[in-house]
């Protein structure tokens, strides 16, 4: 088990996003997380990577618990996320703005970075060349001297998920990765979490296209106004009829809209 909710509540004032909502994420698995708008998708996300503590209930990252700890804590034991708004450096070229995530892992500290000790100057050299990797991972290997605001939407969504992995994530967490993407930048996009997973990393997938999702996930819970209404394979979740109603009763989206 790499990841373990157990009845997470989250309220803001009078409002209950979230209602004792359980689930859990084995290692290697695409884990989908789907709903109607304001289901509570994004605030699991943000109650995961510590944005805010939840209400109530327990996270398990890998057996330990990590409701309680400070964003960067999770991220150093292995959370990664994208955010559903692009947030990259815009005027930094594509390859910083992946050293950036290599950095916050490094172990560099003040005193070797203001003298530029030998070990400084590897360390940069290794941040350069694992960002390098990880651009041509994502298929920008021709794109590292662009500034990022300067690249294709489709482009600038593969750079927010190669900064994400720079920190060597054991689990990526991708808030609707697909937005606003063309069927051709879709695609490449399915091929790339696919290899993301044969890498070894568990994924846990917030999106609204729901042909991707049901071709991507091996799992999906289903929210419904902060709550879970289902859980189950693509085949099954597709089928559950208090699923289609959640869908079809909401006036902006249907399952497949
Ligand atoms: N920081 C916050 N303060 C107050 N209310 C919030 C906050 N974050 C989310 N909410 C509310 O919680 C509910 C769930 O929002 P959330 O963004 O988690 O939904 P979502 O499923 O991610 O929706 P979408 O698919 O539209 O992104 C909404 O009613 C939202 O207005």
């Amino acid at each position: 088990m790499v990841l373990q909710i157990t009845k997470i509540g989250k309220s803001f004032g009078g409002l209950q996003a979230l209602s004792d909502v359980s689930f859990s994420i084995n290692k290697g698995e695409i884990f989908g997380l789907i709903g109607p708008n304001g289901a509570g998708k994004t605030t699991m996300f943000n109650v995961i990577t510590a944005m805010f503590p939840p209400t109530s209930g327990e996270i398990l990252f890998l057996e330990g618990k990590i409701n309680g700890l400070k964003s960067h804590s999770i991220t150093k034991k292995g959370i990664c996320r994208t955010f559903q708004n692009i947030r990259l450096f815009p005027k930094m070229t594509a390859l910083e703005n992946v050293m950036v995530g290599v950095h916050c892992r490094s172990n560099a500290g003040v005193w070797s970075s203001v003298l530029r000790t030998k070990s400084q100057r590897k360390e940069e050299e290794f941040i350069s060349s694992k960002a390098n990797e990880l651009l041509t991972f994502v298929g920008l290997e021709n794109y590292g001297d662009v500034a990022s605001e300067n690249l294709a939407y489709g482009q600038q969504r593969r750079l927010e998920i190669a900064r994400a992995m720079a920190s060597d994530p054991q689990l990526l967490l991708l808030d609707e990765p697909a937005a606003g993407m063309n069927e051709t930048e879709t695609n490449d996009l399915y091929h790339l979490i696919k290899k993301i997973q044969k890498q070894g990393i568990t994924v846990l997938l917030i999106e609204h296209d729901m042909p991707l999702v049901m071709k991507l996930c091996d799992r999906i819970a289903v929210l419904n106004f902060g709550v879970k209404i289902a859980e189950g394979t693509p085949e099954e979740i597709q089928s559950n009829p208090e699923v289609i109603v959640a869908y079809l009763g909401s006036e902006e989206e249907d399952m497949y809209a």
